[in-house]
């Protein structure tokens, strides 16, 4: 198991590719060959095919298994919300957190459908991040903390992680840290979350465009300080722990994928091993994914967050590799092979 550098320097991070596994593309041809050889026309399993051979590579293993897979979903609480972006109070963020442990949430249900192990981390929800408008959201040293968190929350005994987020005023965090690392205009990345109305749209549109100018010129890594908050950093920090631990990663929708996009601008072969699970119904999710290379495996309208995307998407996941392991191949079944 390679060992994950200290998180002591963000703009370090950009280079960590060199010091982080990469993909077996032996075990994954080694997984090609075998779908090429199962009982079925060749490639009529489309993207599972695709989704086999990519937990072969990732785990080095041509015949992966799911033995166990962790649900980690993380709750921050934000200055942000000092600028009325939000629909629903803060006081919420901590609320939800008491829902996961009981079981109450949607998380509960759809993890423990998909055999998720649901891990509920709390960052500090009652000292809310810097409103990111007048200064930066984190300082240097604590979003390092949050990432350090987020790492050792990691289970490095887990064959996938679903990542997830619960943080009241996030969709407005997920559009500032869409717009400095994509660009475009504010517009492109601004969506309802959980507000019903105009009002609030027009005010997250104006907060976004004023946070991403307040703190333009950074790197991606310091961007990340500055527009996201503690869950984000710490969703970074578990994304490079399971690298370190060739732990492929389900993301969620648009605020996990938005929290990891300040990795894709730092070097997007640093997330070489996620996967998007569900494309999220916030406008943005769908530009956000194009930008970052990557195709969410589903599309149900959701737009909850809490990584139930990233759970449901486990399921298809878990049927790509029955289908990979299970099947006989032509051989085995005495059938000809076309
Ligand atoms: C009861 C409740 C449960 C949630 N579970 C996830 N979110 C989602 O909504 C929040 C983002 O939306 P906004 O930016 O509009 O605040 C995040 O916490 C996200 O996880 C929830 C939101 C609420 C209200
Ligand atoms: O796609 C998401 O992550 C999302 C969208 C709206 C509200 N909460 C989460």
């Amino acid at each position: 198991m390679s060992h994950l550098p200290d998180f002591d320097d963000l703009d370090a991070i950009a280079g960590w590719l060199s010091r982080l596994p990469g993909f077996d593309h032996d075990a994954a041809a080694a997984a090609r060959q075998r779908q090429d050889q199962l009982t079925k026309p060749p490639g009529s399993l489309g993207r599972l095919e695709e989704l086999a051979c990519f937990m072969a590579g990732w785990r080095g293993d041509p015949r992966p298994r799911i033995d166990r897979a962790q649900a980690l979903v993380f709750a921050g609480n934000h200055g942000i919300c000092a600028r009325s972006v939000n629909a629903f109070p803060p006081e919420v963020t901590a609320a939800m957190v008491a829902n996961f442990r009981v079981g109450g949430a949607a998380i509960n249900q759809l993890a423990r459908t998909a055999g998720a192990e649901l891990t509920v981390v709390a960052l500090d929800l009652d000292r809310p991040t810097r409103d990111f408008t007048t200064a930066a959201a984190m300082g240097a040293e604590e979003c390092l903390d949050a990432m350090r968190r987020g790492a050792a929350a990691v289970d490095r005994s887990a064959d996938i992680i679903l990542l997830g987020e619960m943080g009241i005023g996030n969709s407005t965090v997920a559009a500032a840290l869409a717009h400095a690392i994509c660009g475009g205009q504010a517009e492109d990345w601004v969506g309802r979350g959980t507000a019903p109305d105009d009002a609030i749209l027009a005010i997250k549109t104006g907060v976004v465009r004023d946070g991403v100018a307040a703190h333009c010129g950074v790197s991606p890594m310091q961007a990340l300080a500055a527009l996201g908050g503690r869950e984000q950093a710490a969703i970074c920090g578990a994304v490079l722990a399971a690298r370190a631990a060739r732990i492929p990663v389900m993301l969620d929708g648009y605020i996990c994928t938005a929290a990891v996009a300040p990795l894709h601008g730092a070097n997007p072969d640093l997330l070489a091993h996620c996967l998007v699970g569900h494309l999220s119904g916030e406008p943005g999710h769908v530009r956000l994914c194009r930008a970052m290379g990557k195709q969410p495996i589903l599309d149900l309208g959701m737009r909850l967050g809490e990584g139930t995307g990233a759970a449901l998407a486990l399921t298809i996941l878990r049927g790509a590799l029955a289908c990979h392991d299970g099947m006989a191949t032509f051989a085995e079944a005495g059938i000809a092979a076309g």
